[in-house]
């Protein structure tokens, strides 16, 4: 039987976004801040101080990306304690943190959340009807990568 594990009403959202694309991620947060204000918002270090100065918004911020922040949030994910992320990742310029900007994105597809990369699929999430309900998640089983033998290549 699928383990589930029920999302509530109020989501936990992280909001990250690399220095080139800060700008449109404050612009989509800006049009969305109703919205957002009924959530629970984290943010790494740069990109939380940029919203809470600009829009006033409530938001648990970590360390800067490059500096651990991006790790922060992987591991509130693989803890279950982020529901979605909204990561506006920079695909025209290579980051010094390139590993742990791999490891955030790989982590939420591990844990099935709901993840954006880009205003399009922002809009379609942020207007979902599970926005205002609760949606019950269908947790990944690993128990067979968990119980593996690792002697077997010996
Ligand atoms: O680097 C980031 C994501 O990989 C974002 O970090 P900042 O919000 O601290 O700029």
């Amino acid at each position: 039987m699928a383990n589930i594990r029920t999302l509530s009403r109020k989501k936990h959202i992280a909001l990250v976004a690399h220095d080139y694309r800060k700008a449109d991620l404050l612009d989509w947060v800006s049009a969305n801040k109703d919205i957002l204000a009924q959530h629970t918002l984290y943010a790494t270090g740069t990109t939380g101080k940029m919203i809470e100065e600009a829009l006033h918004l409530p938001i648990t911020k970590f360390l800067s990306g490059p500096l651990g922040g991006d790790q922060q949030i992987g591991s509130l994910i693989a803890t279950g304690q982020i529901d979605m992320i909204i990561f506006y990742w920079d695909p025209m310029n290579a980051q010094p943190h390139d590993t742990d900007v791999k490891a955030l994105l790989r982590l939420s597809v591990t844990w099935n959340i709901l993840l954006a990369c880009d205003r399009t699929t922002a809009d379609f999430i942020i207007t979902s009807p599970y926005m205002n309900s609760e949606y019950q998640r269908i947790m990944p089983d690993y128990t067979d990568y968990l119980s593996r033998d690792i002697h077997e290549n010996e």
